[in-house]
């Protein structure tokens, strides 16, 4: 796939995706202990998010750190914009400014309520609230 193509595609799946993490492996089998970390947090805010496994899609994995101007794997992606990788996701989460930023999208309608909870949770998420994007 062209550079162009690639930048076009994740630039899609940014914006159609409120909450994203590109990262290696899955959710429930990150093959990196970053990944791992930081899908940990997410799923214990409870809300849906989208994942590609950028060590399927090496598309994504090659023309990603240009895109984002951000080297390392995982990127976690809200709102469209690059949050950060693993430390970053930790202390926003530490910090409950990961909950605020999520708790207003769900606010303005652009992340549905987190199904395990009313309000941003920290329960773990299920299977359900996963979305795989591949390329
Ligand atoms: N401080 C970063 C560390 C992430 C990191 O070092 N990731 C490595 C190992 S997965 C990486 O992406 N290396 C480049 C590569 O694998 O292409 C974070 O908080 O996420």
């Amino acid at each position: 796939m062209s550079s162009n193509k690639t930048l076009d595609k994740i630039q899609q799946q940014v914006t159609e995706n409120a909450v994203m993490i590109y990262m290696k492996g899955t959710p429930d089998a990150p093959e990196c202990g970053f990944s791992g970390k930081a899908v940990g947090y997410l799923k214990k805010t409870g809300v849906e998010f989208a994942y590609v496994n950028v060590l399927k899609s090496p598309f994504i994995y090659e023309y990603l750190p240009r895109f984002s101007q951000f080297p390392t794997f995982p990127q976690v992606f809200v709102g469209g914009e690059l949050v950060g990788g693993s430390d970053i996701v930790e202390e926003l989460y530490n910090s409950g400014e990961l909950q605020t930023q999520l708790a207003a999208l769900v606010k303005q309608g652009k992340l549905p309520e987190p199904s395990v909870s009313a309000t941003i949770s920290s329960e773990p998420a299920t299977a359900d609230n996963l979305v795989q994007l591949t390329l």
